[in-house]
């Protein structure tokens, strides 16, 4: 039966290394939740402790109200699926699935219903007697997501499942994993450092740096209202500008370096003179006649849209020179630009967050009601 996953002020050691310091996570019964963030932090030593195949230092990990930190992972009831299939290469399609169902000693008949269920729900009937080397990676990874989700797991746990796929197979291979979650609806844990992929099939993301959970959100509140400038960078691109607050008559503006400034209603507490970075997305401008002037320096024609790098006057500080970006939905475009020419760029005064200057914080109010 899928249960919730309460992850209490947990704390991971190798000998005297501390990876993971305190950290605390509800994942709801049915949700499919990711762990998302750069290599090395976190996330697999993190997932492996749910699983019961890392040690567990400091606070506690309950399956509902069950603390699971001294039960093994073979007693936990999980379903995993790694990047490398580990499927069995001398069993069928068929064999494989059924192997764990063997070893919990269920009924031939039974067995046979489940594994038929199972095999049409990850479509991979018609493979069903074909040994794995005659799969395609795609078809070897839907036996191994059969293949744990057939034992009916507490929760399932997958690590880097699509990382071995070509680009386009992972879309499709997202997609059929999600359907097959929402079917049987059991408890997701989802590892990935591709924030598209966490995007695209997560109920919740959490963002993890060096340890530690820097947000956690629906897909969209993470990418309209990261907490802090790292969610804002990793998750997606952000033009990063240093600011300043004005506060005059009772009225707040954000000051672009250049002088252009932006009246706003939704900062928390500021005070005159404080310095801010502000952050943009690069579909958030819009051409208009007033706003930050700057020279197209590159584009790349994706489509749907033109991404344009641009450069803009000197008096403009930036905060990352390399992600300073313009996307052009040719959808409503009334003309693409050239390399060279020069406009007048708004940003969107709903859409653009603005962060302390430690880049720690989100200054816009309420920033947490978008959970
Ligand atoms: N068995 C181990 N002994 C010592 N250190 C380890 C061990 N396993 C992992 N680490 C360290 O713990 C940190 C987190 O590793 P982890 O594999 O959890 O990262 P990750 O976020 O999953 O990265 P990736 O996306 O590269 O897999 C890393 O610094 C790693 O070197």
């Amino acid at each position: 039966m899928s249960v919730a996953i309460h992850i209490d002020h947990v704390t991971k050691r190798y000998d005297q290394v501390t990876i993971i310091p305190d950290l605390s996570a509800h994942i709801k019964n049915g949700e499919f939740f990711t762990l998302l963030g750069p290599s090395g932090c976190g996330k697999t030593t993190l997932l492996r402790m749910i699983a019961g195949f890392n040690s567990i230092e400091g606070g506690k990990i309950k399956f509902d109200d069950l603390v699971i930190n001294e039960i093994p992972a073979h007693k936990r009831n999980i379903g995993m699926v790694f990047q490398s299939y580990a499927i069995f290469p001398h069993l069928t399609v068929r064999e494989n699935i059924e192997y764990g169902l063997k070893l919990r000693r269920f009924s031939k008949a039974e067995i046979k219903t489940k594994v038929d269920a199972i095999l049409k729900a990850v479509k991979i009937e018609e493979y069903q007697d074909r040994l794995p080397e005659r799969l395609s990676g795609g078809q070897q990874q839907r036996v191994a997501l059969a293949r744990a989700i057939v034992i009916h797991p507490n929760v399932l746990l997958m690590d880097e499942p699509l990382s071995n796929l070509d680009a386009k197979l992972r879309v499709e291979m997202r997609s059929a994993i999600r359907e097959v979650q929402n079917q049987v609806g059991i408890t997701t844990v989802y590892v990935t450092h591709d924030q598209e992929e966490a995007l695209a099939i997560s109920d919740r993301i959490a963002v993890m740096q060096t340890g530690v959970i820097e947000q956690i959100g629906k897909p969209q509140s993470i990418y309209t209202r990261p907490y802090n400038v790292f969610v804002s960078t990793f998750i997606g691109h952000s033009n990063l500008f240093a600011g300043k607050i004005k506060v005059e008559d009772h009225k707040t503006f954000v000051l672009f370096q250049d002088g252009y400034q932006l009246e706003m209603d939704n900062l928390s507490a500021v005070t005159d003179g404080q310095e801010v970075i502000i952050s943009v997305r690069p579909e958030e401008f819009s051409v208009q006649e007033d706003g930050i002037p700057c020279t197209i320096h590159n584009r790349v024609f994706l489509g749907k849209y033109v991404n344009y790098t641009l450069a803009f006057a000197p008096g403009m500080v930036m905060k990352n020179q390399s992600a300073t970006e313009f996307s052009q939905d040719l959808g409503h475009a009334e003309k693409v630009f050239e390399i060279g020419e020069t406009m007048i760029l708004r940003p969107n005064k709903a859409k653009i967050n603005i962060f302390t200057a430690d880049q720690r914080m989100n200054l816009i109010r309420d920033v947490k009601q978008y959970e």
